[in-house]
């Protein structure tokens, strides 16, 4: 599997169009060189530029979803689209991801069920979303997650237990917590034994610095590639099958114990 987690930088100096067609460009230039494209988490408005999210928000199969599906399509790759600000049709937000298949249809959507900003920002504004999401791909199975829910493992052993072995995770995580970022994409790659592909944003938006700094993590816990902090596509291949080998040379998960009691008060 040879992915591209392309790194796209995001700032209040360019449009949302200009960035939708640099991001669709980058796309298509990644045609022969991979297998699987990645976006970061809500890169036409940014993470943290809350009040562009109702500004920009978008139906699923809007201005983002139209480019993104041509692009999938002019590629030929599996499109991990990132996260765009979705409306539904009663007018709630969610901060919705589109995976798209080689012939540009709509292979799966989800939207983000941990909500970042505790008592502002995203969690007021955008609505939680409830199921985990899985895609099938011919060699291996992707489990989706954004951003803020790397902190929470529960969603990713709910992946795993759904089949998943590559984890895609689009961020767009600020530079004051790139620890927690590195740390976190290695922890749930061992703990899940599986892959973890995540792809954050660079520049600056909202006056957040962003960390930039993409990761792909193996089953091990190796880190095969990691990008710097500016602008870049993150290219990595490997080998998918590594996720079972490990699984059965390090036996780990087979050793869970559920439905343990809670300790007495
Ligand atoms: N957009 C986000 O979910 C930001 C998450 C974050 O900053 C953190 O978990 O720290």
């Amino acid at each position: 599997m040879r992915a591209s987690l392309i790194q796209i930088a995001v700032s209040e100096d360019e449009s949302v169009d200009s960035r939708r067609e640099r991001a669709a460009a980058l796309v298509r230039e990644q045609a022969g060189s991979a297998d699987l494209v990645v976006l970061p988490e809500l890169w036409t408005t940014g993470a943290f530029a809350y009040e562009q999210f109702g500004a920009e928000a978008e139906p699923l199969r809007g201005p983002t979803y139209e480019a993104m599906a041509g692009a999938a399509a002019d590629a030929g790759v599996w499109l991990h689209a990132g996260s765009v600000p979705e409306r539904d049709a009663e007018g709630a937000l969610y901060n919705t991801s589109l995976v798209f298949s080689p012939s540009g249809e709509l292979a799966a959507s989800y939207r983000k069920i941990h909500r970042f900003g505790f008592d502002k920002g995203e969690a007021v504004l955008m609505g939680a979303g409830r199921e985990l999401v899985t895609v099938r791909l011919p060699s291996t199975t992707l489990g989706l997650a954004t951003c803020y829910d790397l902190r929470f493992p529960e969603l990713f052993r709910g992946l795993v237990d759904g089949g998943a072995e590559v984890l895609v995770i689009p961020a767009g995580w600020p530079e004051r917590r790139r620890g927690h970022w590195t740390l976190l994409a290695r922890a749930r790659a061992v703990e899940n034994q599986a892959f973890v592909l995540a792809c954050g944003t660079a520049g600056e938006h909202a006056g957040v610095p962003q960390a930039g700094h993409s990761i792909v993590v193996d089953p091990w816990g190796e880190v095969l590639g990691e990008a710097g902090a500016g602008e870049e596509v993150l290219r990595v291949s490997f080998d998918a099958g590594k996720v079972g080998v490990t699984r059965e040379q390090f036996p780990a998960l087979k050793d869970r114990v559920l439905g343990v009691e809670a300790p007495r008060r």
